[in-house]
């Protein structure tokens, strides 16, 4: 198998219209629609084997991503997965510092977003294909411009060390699951209505952490957040999320005064790459017992480097597509163990939640062996365009069992919302013109 060469790649723009019902909503993109750059490798195996990855974006910025995919193919078609695993490293670094397309990043921004669509899909095409060791894991890394943080020696003794008790974690998770938090209940575009009414169905479903958007206007967070808390009731938890909306200082009083309300953590409370702004937010809102996460929109390895060596963050929101791919979270998991931080993944996107599982898995299994703060995100839309759905039972993940990394879309619905030819589409533009 390792052998078969990829002869394909295609890329599809598919978009689901979420912002119709302020789905996915917070105080910085107000009318989202989820949408993914759809990768699929075919190779030459006559067993039809193929891989599929996708990376999130929203609307209108899929069809950039597409376009950077498209040129990044031709680095990947022709190779075999041999040649490709056999070098990870150097592969990683031939898609992420290509020459010619390196000045369009390096290692962020589209390019970054459509690197983690490709390789997404060259891990679910391994993943079909066979297991891997620790030694092999790290060989996957690209310790260039971390190793002042983590060396590779350091990584392989945390991933040596993390062997004690694993088969019983495995055991554990396949039992009970992965602690998961929900997001569902309070996008920004609900009314009081909608949340009282998701959140009151989330708890009788066994839900007991909550996230609630946060940052547009004070007095209706106030509101917001008091009516979710009074809902909760004060055992269970509840986590704030601005998506990048306040300046360093308004961050710090805003968030004071949604402090009665005792959120776990605010996320995102300011721009994405102000690594001592997030350090002097951590610093004034610890003690209030107010921790700071982020990581969706944090670009690559280099910047969680910086943000743990800062003392910037208190939860590492690892993401599936934001950053290079599994290589590149590998990096970053392995960091905050070292540094102690707990990972806790961002998942409020489509596609998300179904790749982001195996990372959390991982981190439980083989790095951190802990579950002290540590809780994925989950999003309860558009699970049903996929062939292997994530399953939740009592608010926990429960690990997939289908090889790959669970990001195969049911052709049906990837053709029903590719833009602009899905007929999904053509129902909205003609619905426009009436
Ligand atoms: C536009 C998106 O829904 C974001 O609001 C979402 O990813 C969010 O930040 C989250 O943490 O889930
Ligand atoms: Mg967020």
């Amino acid at each position: 198998m390792l052998e078969r060469k990829i002869t394909h790649l295609t890329v599809r723009d598919v978009r689901f219209p979420t912002s119709l019902e302020q789905h996915g909503s917070d105080a910085m993109h107000t009318d989202p629609d989820y949408s993914v750059a759809y990768v699929v490798l075919e190779t030459d195996s006559d067993a039809a084997l193929k891989g599929y990855g996708l990376t999130f974006t929203v609307g209108r910025g899929t069809e950039i991503v597409v376009c950077a995919v498209k040129a990044l193919s031709t680095l990947v078609v022709g190779k075999t997965l041999k040649e490709i695993i056999s070098d990870f490293r150097g592969f990683y670094r031939l898609l992420s510092s290509d020459g010619q397309m390196r000045w369009v990043g390096p290692e962020k921004g589209v390019i970054q977003l459509a690197t983690a669509a490709i390789l997404n899909a060259v891990w679910d095409l391994w993943a079909r294909v066979e297991g891997k060791d620790p030694a092999k894991l790290i060989s996957c890394i690209d310790f260039r411009y971390i190793t002042d943080a983590l060396t590779e020696q350091e990584a392989l003794d945390i991933l040596v060390k993390a062997k004690k008790g694993q088969k019983s974690r495995e055991e554990q998770m396949l039992k009970e699951g992965y602690p998961a938090y929900t997001t569902s209940c309070a996008w920004l575009g609900y009314t009081d209505q909608q949340l009282t009414k998701l959140c009151s169905e989330a708890l009788a479903q066994g839900w007991n952490k909550f996230k609630v958007k946060v940052g547009a206007d004070l007095q209706d967070d106030i509101r917001r957040c008091s009516l979710i808390r009074k809902l909760i009731g004060p055992n269970n938890t509840l986590m704030i999320d601005a998506n990048q909306r306040w300046d360093v200082n308004e961050a710090i009083t805003w968030v004071t005064k949604l402090a009665e309300f005792h959120p776990l953590w605010i996320e995102e409370p300011t721009c994405p790459d102000d690594v001592l702004g997030h350090a002097s937010i951590s610093k004034a809102l610890a003690p209030l017992g107010i921790g700071v996460a982020t990581g969706e929109q944090c670009h690559n390895r280099v910047m969680f480097k910086q943000f743990l060596q800062a003392s910037a963050l208190q939860f590492v929101q690892i993401d599936s597509c934001r950053v290079g791919s599994v290589n590149e979270n590998l990096a970053i998991i392995l960091m905050a163990a070292k540094f102690n931080v707990p990972v806790c993944p961002h998942a409020g996107g489509v596609g998300l939640c179904e790749l982001v599982q195996h990372l959390i898995l991982f981190d439980y299994v083989s790095v951190s062996a802990s579950l002290n703060n540590r809780m994925c995100e989950y999003v309860d839309h558009l699970h049903e365009h996929f062939k292997s759905p994530t399953i939740i039972r009592n608010a926990h993940y429960i690990p997939p069992k289908d090889p790959g990394y669970s990001c195969e879309m049911l052709e049906e619905s990837v053709q029903k919302h590719q833009y602009p030819q899905g007929e999904v589409w053509r129902a909205i533009e003609q619905q426009g013109k009436q």
